[in-house]
């Protein structure tokens, strides 16, 4: 089925795409599944800072004077929402580490579908850019509550990111119903939901693959 969905960016580097694959597997174990989404994150990070701006500072090398480039303004802020969002932004702060990381604890009510608040902690906002990362967009309710929290917290739209590893189209939807011109980033676009709001073919239930729970 063809889709339109202007604001969704799906990376396809090989190396994200077969990595992706490899998660899939039912029979790839925690300890890996939780390596490859860090190293898919650190990959998917250098492509959604490709529009971080940059400034010119004078800096002496061992032999003259110059201006070199260097990023400009505030340094990011990386939010998981946790917990497999904090697979993710592993990988991401192995590509900033200075950048700034906020969480949004929520869980998917597994009657309703819909998210259950249990900790909120973000940096001041200080006109930075904020990633909030999930690796499922299934319905979207998780992803539609965190941006809300977001935008409360004084967030501007323009100043937020989602990124996913897969997105379910009824997720899309859903978060497009709220929120059309924030940019979604994921490695993948699958298929639909099963019954129990499951991305299929997606790759389970991320959090429990990644922390060996059920
Ligand atoms: O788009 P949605 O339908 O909201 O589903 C996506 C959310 O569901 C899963 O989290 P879960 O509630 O299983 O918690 P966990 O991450 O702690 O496992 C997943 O990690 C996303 O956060
Ligand atoms: O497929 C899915 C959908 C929601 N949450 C997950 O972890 N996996
Ligand atoms: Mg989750």
């Amino acid at each position: 089925m063809i889709h339109n969905f202007p604001n969704l960016r799906i990376i396809k580097h090989p190396l994200i795409q077969h990595k992706l694959t490899q998660m899939r597997k039912k029979e790839t174990n925690k300890k890996d599944f939780r390596t490859l989404l860090r190293e898919i994150s650190l990959l998917m990070g250098y492509e959604i800072t490709r529009d971080m701006p940059i400034r010119e500072i004078e800096i002496e090398t061992p032999l003259m004077s110059m201006k070199a480039p260097t990023i400009a303004g505030e340094m990011v802020a990386i939010v998981p929402i946790l917990r497999a969002g904090l697979g993710m932004a592993d990988g991401l702060l192995e590509l900033m580490p200075t950048a700034y990381e906020g969480h949004i604890g929520l869980y998917r009510d597994p009657e309703t579908k819909k998210p259950v608040e249990y900790l909120v902690k973000l940096p001041f906002v200080d006109d930075r850019m904020f990633i909030l990362v999930d690796p499922m967009l299934a319905t979207g309710n998780s992803a539609v509550y965190a941006i809300d929290i977001l935008v409360r917290h004084g967030v501007a739209l323009e100043k937020i990111k989602f990124l996913a590893l897969v997105a379910a189209p009824e997720g899309i939807e859903t978060f497009n119903k709220s929120y059309p011109t924030i940019p979604i980033y994921a490695a993948a676009l699958d298929d639909c939901l099963n019954a129990k709001a499951y991305i299929e073919p997606g790759l389970g239930d991320a959090g429990d693959r990644l922390f060996g729970t059920y």
